[in-house]
């Protein structure tokens, strides 16, 4: 891994929390990437997670953003997580400003988020000349009104790295031309996990398995997404006062036991490692978390054949939506978003694939090659 061109690190006043920004490149002055509130968040994660924003943009073939990432070790459940979010904020003001836009992850909420951007007069982060673009002012303007947009009773932001996910599982099943209604298993019910659950049932596949940070619940017949959704809290997990008789709930250790064809983890990095990655059922693993699988686990599911979609190049809707729209690429309808984003997906998915099959190598070995970040811009240009 390169190393990080910038890191910053803050101590709360308040509180034990410590957090931490971690820019990887510029491009063109700017670099983009997530907050995430997580208590085993370290510094090492955020420059990996920094490092993957990098690649992740490179694949949304951006010419305009670098990565970046920012990471808080707090209880992102605790009362006064927002208090320290946005303390977080305020150390970052100044490269916030000066080009560095921070938005959501795991943990965080992109309407808090927003809403200590508008505290502060911040707005969307944007570089001087593209605060005199008009295009791109054009273009934060329709992604405010995005924002507000919902798709499949879901709001737009909630679903585009979701769905992407889908996508790209969909496309890299069918690329070994397996058979249609495999059974998949999800880690996270999150934004990413129901999203991509439901995405996944649409596309004819049998979500099988879910976990999220209390329970694993199974049912071999396949589980009621929508049921699930309906009744999940903010926090994205699920409630099993609304499951159906044939559900059987379990620790939510045991996700990699499920019998299925697809694995999905979508909730934290590192949960595939050396001691669990011979335990994996599937063939096909789709990273819709970042960094889910440790470098020793990613070697032994090497060495077992098993492929892989990774994190850049499955989970990359989030960004892509919010580069083509700031830049004004795609037309600023909900529907052209996800079929931008579909379009992008498969279209990786498939020129990765096709490669490491012509070069007989492993998906994500290509892959670091094929998405490679080659700018770093200090300063605007
Ligand atoms: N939200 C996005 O657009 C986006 C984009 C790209 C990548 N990601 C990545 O996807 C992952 C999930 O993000 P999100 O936005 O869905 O987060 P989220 O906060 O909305 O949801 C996290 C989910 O993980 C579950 N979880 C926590 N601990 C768990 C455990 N031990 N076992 C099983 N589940 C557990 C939670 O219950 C919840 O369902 C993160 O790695 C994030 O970096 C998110």
């Amino acid at each position: 891994m390169k190393r990080p061109y910038l890191v910053v690190e803050w101590n709360d006043t308040e509180t034990e929390a410590k957090g931490w920004l971690v820019v990887q490149n510029f491009v063109k002055g700017y670099a983009g990437g997530g907050i995430r509130m997580h208590p085993t968040v370290t510094k090492e994660e955020v420059e990996r997670l920094a490092n993957a924003m990098a690649y992740k943009y490179t694949a949304c073939e951006s010419e305009t953003t670098g990565g970046c990432k920012g990471g808080i070790s707090y209880d992102n459940k605790a009362a006064d997580a927002y208090e320290v979010l946005r303390r977080f904020i305020i150390a970052m003001l100044p490269y916030i400003e000066a080009g560095v836009s921070l938005g959501s992850d795991l943990g965080t909420r992109y309407d808090n988020v927003l809403k200590i951007f508008d505290e502060f007069h911040v707005g969307i982060p944007l570089t001087k000349s593209m605060k005199n673009d008009p295009l791109v002012l054009r273009g934060i303007k329709d992604f405010d009104e995005l924002l507000t947009t919902k798709i499949d009773g879901f709001y737009l932001n909630d679903v585009v790295t979701g769905y992407g996910v889908a996508f790209a599982a969909d496309e890299a099943w069918k690329f070994t031309n397996k058979p249609v209604g495999a059974k998949v298993v999800i880690q996270g019910f999150g934004c990413v996990g129901a999203s991509c659950a439901l995405k996944m049932t649409q596309l004819g596949y049998r979500v099988v398995g879910i976990s999220d940070a209390n329970i694993l619940v199974t049912c071999e017949e396949g589980l009621d997404i929508q049921k699930l959704i309906d009744h999940k809290n903010s926090h994205g997990e699920m409630n099993p006062d609304y499951f159906e008789s044939n559900y059987v709930i379990q620790s939510n250790s045991e996700w990699l036991d499920v019998e299925c064809d697809i694995l999905i983890p979508a909730a934290l990095e590192d949960v595939i490692h050396k001691s669990n990655a011979h335990l994996v059922k599937a063939s096909l693993i789709v990273e819709g978390a970042n960094i889910p699988i440790s470098s020793e686990g990613d070697l032994v599911l090497k060495e077992r054949g098993i492929q892989v979609v990774n994190d850049f190049v499955a989970n990359l809707g989030a960004v892509r939506f919010y580069d083509v729209i700031i830049f004004g690429l795609v037309r600023p309808d909900p529907q052209a978003v996800i079929d931008d984003i579909e379009n992008i997906c498969r279209k990786n998915t498939r020129s990765l694939f096709a490669e490491a099959t012509k070069q007989k190598r492993y998906q994500r070995d290509v892959a670091m090659e094929m998405f490679a970040p080659k700018v770093s811009d200090l300063l605007e240009v």
